[in-house]
């Protein structure tokens, strides 16, 4: 059995940014770059105001108050008005087009108007936007690899692209095996059954990842009907999960559906919970395997699936494998031969483990905010003591 730190390591060479392809700008919220986005127009695209008031020559300000006469009016949208002669004022808004000789904007505040005429009190700041003061024609103003969050996405706007080129969303197909899988809300009258509980947090789990759930199928322990659903998740998906089956009981064939072109990235890690979860390929579909124990699953869906599907969009997959370190809340016994990730919560600022370690918990999921890690054998420590962790 390999370690979680080799796993980890096998699991990020494979999880690498997917094909380009073009997407509308307005639905590209979140996307990742697949090409440097380049402006196709200056901003702002002419001199143009700042401020609502009165465009004048500055060198007409030179004694206060000054009078000047108003000769045109000139809207956000509109073309440039004729050139300012002087001793003369063009009515003006925010975002504007200046006429051609204006160099200063007087806010209206400072300003009376009296028909033609208006007077200016006083100059005050310049409030003229230069043309490409923003960004140039042609400028590059993103980089491949950056995800479009609502800044990047303003840019890319702001720049007239109508499309721009992302890194396509991983598809996957999400394959949930056991025969005493129901739907939710169906256990209750059918002895025997248990709640499929583990899809839907892992179909969200995918989608924040930034991949697209295409299918989400729940299956009984049928090699048959199990293989037949194999190869059509092959063919359609990026990335194919498997929950349950992992294990070497008699009807786990979470890895035998997928036949003899299964090729493992990694088969089993020496770590508690979790041991079973394996990695592999089939042509150029990866299929991920999680332990059906929801203890288990959601742990190494953390480890495992969320940096995979975030590396297929194109996203920063080891961002979220960094251990960070934090004072323990209570004490830990000594350790096993296995790495164990404990689940725990914050007490304030300090970790503590939760009360159940079971990899069959579900319960306990619902308060687990961090993973603490500890190495094979490591002795029993102290509370105060420091320990390695992750966002869970
Ligand atoms: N002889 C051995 N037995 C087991 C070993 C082993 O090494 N030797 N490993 C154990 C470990 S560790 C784990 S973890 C589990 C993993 O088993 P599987 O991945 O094969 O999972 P299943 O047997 O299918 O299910 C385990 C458990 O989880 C429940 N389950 C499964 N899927 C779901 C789901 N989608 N929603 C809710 N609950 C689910 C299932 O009913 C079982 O209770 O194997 C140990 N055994
Ligand atoms: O490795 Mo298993 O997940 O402990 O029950």
């Amino acid at each position: 059995m390999i370690s979680l730190d080799e796993a980890l390591a096998r699991m990020l060479a494979v999880a690498l940014p997917l094909d380009a392809e073009s997407v509308a700008t307005v639905d590209a919220f979140d996307r990742v770059l697949a090409a440097p986005v380049v402006a196709a127009i200056d901003a702002p695209r002419a001199d143009s105001s700042a401020m609502d008031g009165y465009a004048v020559r500055r060198a007409d300000l030179s004694v206060m108050p000054a009078r000047l006469v108003v000769v045109g009016e000139s809207y956000a949208g509109t073309a440039a008005p004729p050139a300012l002669a002087t001793g003369k004022a063009v009515r003006i808004f925010t975002g504007a087009p200046l006429p051609t000789g204006a160099d200063h904007v007087v806010v209206q505040e400072n300003c009376d108007r009296d028909g033609d005429v208006v007077t200016v009190r006083e100059a005050g700041d310049g409030n003229v936007r230069l043309r490409a003061g923003d960004f140039d024609l042609g400028d590059v103003l993103l980089a491949a690899g950056t995800r479009l969050g609502a800044g990047a996405l303003v840019v890319a706007a702001g720049a007239d692209l109508a499309e721009v080129k992302v890194v396509r969303q991983p598809c996957v197909v999400i394959l949930g095996t056991g025969d005493e899988l129901v739907s939710p809300g169906s256990a209750r009258e059918r002895p025997g059954t248990i709640p499929e509980s583990l899809s839907p947090a892992l179909a969200g789990l995918v989608i924040a990842a930034g991949g697209k759930v295409t299918r989400r199928e729940q299956l009984a322990d049928d090699l048959s009907t199990l293989t037949a659903i194999a190869i059509r998740a092959i063919e359609e998906a990026d990335l194919v999960i498997v929950t349950g089956g992992a294990s070497v009981g008699a009807r786990d064939f979470a890895k035998p559906m997928f036949g003899p072109a299964l090729d493992f990235v990694f088969n089993k890690v020496a770590m508690k919970p979790g041991k079973p979860v394996w990695l592999g390929r089939v042509g150029g579909t990866l299929v991920l395997g999680l332990p059906g124990n929801p203890s288990s699953a959601l742990v190494t869906a953390r480890l495992f699936m969320t940096p995979l599907v975030a590396g297929l969009a194109g996203r920063d997959a080891a961002g979220s494998l960094v251990w960070q370190t934090a004072m323990l809340g209570a004490e830990l016994p000594a350790n096993g031969a296995r790495e164990t990730l404990l689940r725990a919560r914050w007490d304030g600022d300090l970790l503590v483990p939760l009360i159940s370690q079971d990899s069959s918990s579900q319960l306990m999921l619902a308060s687990a905010a961090a993973l603490i890690r500890r190495p094979a054998n490591a002795p029993a420590i102290g509370a105060g003591a420091p320990a390695d962790y992750m966002p869970f």
